[in-house]
This record gives structure tokens, C-alpha cells and sequence, in this order.
């Protein structure tokens, strides 16, 4: 159990949806744009979790050596992101336990926070277009705040929000990042273990649990 927890803050890629096939189509789409062969969903899955400019960075490099990849940047991100705005949520799905999750965690009283690497402009439609917006008093974006996950800074701003000491904050996502920056702020920490960790396993996290869902989680938290 994790008992004396008043808040979460919850992870989106590879926590509460399954994006990877948005980033698939968008990454494509937009190396299809630059004159470049796609990559498979795997490969670019691995990519995800460091926010959209340390994406592109890495698909330019499977192509080419970092001057190279200077050059195209600037019309790859804007390339991207013009996809990525059009299909948003397209090709996603909600992963199961998490609506179950979300209410179970209100259920016990805790105040909820989104805090993703994703921009803010992309992760609020999504969970809109997904049904989850309404579950959130606070949603941070890879670009709300001068720094991102894996640096504590999003997750202390939330405590700050709410008010509430770290300890009584857990942490729940998919990622090595997520379990990093919530060790740095002093929160608690859960991951699930189907979602995107950079292509390495969710057990080699510094983590106060790994579980199924977030239904599991919710179960192990008391306010
Ligand atoms: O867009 C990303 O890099 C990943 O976002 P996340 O923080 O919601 O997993
Ligand atoms: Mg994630």
C-alpha cells in the first residue's frame, strides 16, 4: 500500500493512450515529406518519451550524421507537427483500467494532475478527444514549463499548485523518465509496464511498483 497520498500526477503516452501508432503515421508522413524511407513503429516507438524536438533529432539521425540533421531540423519539427496536429488521436486507443483507474482515484479523494512530455497544444485535444480532460485539474505539456521530464521541475509545480508536500504525490507512468523526475521531487512513483520505456524493461526503474493498470494502482493508494 502507499498510504498518506493526496494527489496524482499521471503520465499520457504509453500510460493513459497508446499513441504510438499517431507517431507512426505523423513520422512518416512527415519523412515521406523530406524524401526519407518510413520506419517501423517499434523503431520509432523507442524514440518516444524525451518530447517532440528530442524525437526528431533521433529519426533525423537514423539518416543522417548530426550536421546533417541540423540542416533538416527546422523543416522536419514543422513538417511533423503539421501532420501530427491533423491525425491527433486518430489512431490511438485508451488503454484498459484507465477510466476505471481515474475514477477509482477520484473515488478516494485524490486531486489529479497530467503532467507529459507531449506539447500542451497536442495532449489537451487528446483528452478531449478522449473523454479524460474532465478527470484533470492541471495539464502540463513538454512545453508549459522551462523544463521537462526527467527534471523534477513539472511535478514540483503541481505540488505547489495543489498545495501538498511531494510525499503525499505519487507518480504514475510508463516511463524511466517519470520514475526520475518523481524521485527528484520526492514523490512516490508507480509504472505500468505495457507502455513506451525507450525500449528497455519498465523492471530496471527505480520505483515504489509496477502495476497492471491503473485500476492496480489506484487500488494500492489510500489518501
Ligand atoms: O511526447 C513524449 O515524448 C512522451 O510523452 P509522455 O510524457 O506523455 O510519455
Ligand atoms: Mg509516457
Amino acid at each position: 500500500m502507499l498510504p498518506g497520498i493526496r494527489a496524482a500526477i499521471i503520465d499520457l503516452d504509453g500510460t493513459m493512450i497508446h499513441t504510438a501508432p499517431d507517431f507512426h503515421v505523423a513520422v512518416n508522413r512527415m519523412r515521406d515529406e523530406l524524401g526519407l524511407p518510413p520506419l517501423d513503429i517499434e523503431t520509432i516507438t523507442h524514440f518516444v518519451g524525451k518530447g517532440t524536438e528530442n524525437l526528431i533529432r533521433r529519426v533525423l539521425a537514423v539518416d543522417f550524421d548530426e550536421g546533417g540533421a541540423d540542416t533538416h531540423f527546422a523543416q522536419a519539427l514543422a513538417s511533423y507537427l503539421k501532420h501530427y496536429l491533423a491525425i491527433n488521436g486518430d489512431f490511438s486507443s485508451i488503454y484498459p483500467g484507465v477510466r476505471e483507474g481515474l475514477d477509482a482515484l477520484r473515488g478516494k479523494g485524490l486531486r489529479l494532475a497530467c503532467v507529459t512530455n507531449k506539447p500542451v497544444d497536442f495532449a489537451v485535444p487528446l483528452l478531449e478527444k478522449s473523454g479524460l480532460r474532465h478527470y484533470f485539474e492541471i495539464v502540463y505539456g513538454g512545453d508549459s514549463l522551462p523544463r521537462k521530464k526527467p527534471d523534477p521541475l513539472p511535478l514540483l509545480q503541481v505540488c505547489e499548485d495543489f498545495g501538498l508536500p511531494p510525499a503525499q504525490v505519487v507518480a504514475i507512468g510508463d516511463s524511466s523518465n517519470d520514475a526520475q523526475a518523481a524521485r527528484a521531487a520526492g514523490c512516490r512513483v508507480l509504472n505500468v509496464p505495457y507502455g513506451y520505456n525507450h525500449g528497455e524493461s519498465i523492471h530496471g526503474v527505480d520505483s515504489d511498483g509496477i502495476v497492471p493498470t491503473l485500476l492496480d494502482a489506484a487500488r494500492l493508494i489510500a489518501a
